[in-house]
């Protein structure tokens, strides 16, 4: 069995890079939002539930994110209606993932995992942080997000302090240097004290 490693942290902590750091340490990684991307993608299995509560936000076959962001920016309230249709599938997606990976240590790249209590069906949990400046500066600078936007999807989070509590281990991720001297830190820590405990 594999040993099941979450890894989470607020919007634009990090997850991503530092997922791919431990895909290159040889972990499976699953991603929570890959997932999302896939079910929103002509075919995929959000399309249907979600063309018969928000016709409007459906282009050519598939979820648009930008129609999502922008009823998301004019009234915060529609991310829970989303969420109820999206996260149910997401969850069987990664159940689907979790069964077959044979790999040592399988990473779990989820933003929502303390806010929707998945550490009850992990091993441990990684929580990448930076201060909350360069977090907002991250976000922003990425041209994807308005301020309303961004502050919506923040409202929706665990507080970044809350997360590192529950967390087993924190990764700093300042630069990709540091994080990667941490990942592999964790990965001795996890062979050493964790696997085969
Ligand atoms: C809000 C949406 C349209 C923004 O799309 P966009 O492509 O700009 O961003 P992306 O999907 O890459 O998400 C960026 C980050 O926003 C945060 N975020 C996304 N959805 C949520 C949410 N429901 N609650 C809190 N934070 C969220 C996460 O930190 C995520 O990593 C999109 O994230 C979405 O449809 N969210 C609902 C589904 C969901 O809850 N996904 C979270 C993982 S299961
Ligand atoms: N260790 C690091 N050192 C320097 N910059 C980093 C590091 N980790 C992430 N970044 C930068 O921060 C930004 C957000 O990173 P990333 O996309 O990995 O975060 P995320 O938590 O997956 O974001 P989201 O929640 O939006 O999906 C990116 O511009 C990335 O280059």
């Amino acid at each position: 069995m594999t040993f099941r490693l979450g890894l989470t942290g607020s919007i634009g902590m990090g997850k991503s890079t530092t997922a791919r750091l431990f895909a290159a340490e040889g972990c499976a990684v699953w991603d929570a939002d890959a997932a999302v991307h896939r079910l929103y993608a002509a075919g995929g299995a959000a399309v249907e539930p979600m063309r018969a509560v928000f016709p409007d936000a459906i282009m050519d076959g598939a979820v648009s994110r930008d129609a999502l962001k922008r009823m998301i920016g004019e009234d915060p309230s529609v991310l829970t209606l989303i969420e109820r249709i999206v996260h149910p599938l997401v969850a069987a997606d990664r159940m689907a993932f979790s069964a077959e990976t044979e790999t040592e240590i399988t990473v779990f790249d989820i933003p929502l995992l303390f806010e929707k209590e998945t550490e009850t069906q992990l091993d441990a949990v990684v929580c990448v942080t930076v201060p909350a400046e360069v977090q907002r500066a991250r976000v922003l600078g990425r041209g994807t997000m308005t301020e309303a936007q961004f502050d919506a999807i923040i409202a929706k989070q665990m507080p970044d302090a809350e997360k590192r509590a529950r967390a087993d281990y924190v990764i700093v991720t300042d630069t990709v240097e540091h994080a990667r001297a941490q990942v592999q830190s964790v990965l001795r820590d996890i062979r050493e004290n964790r696997l085969n405990a």
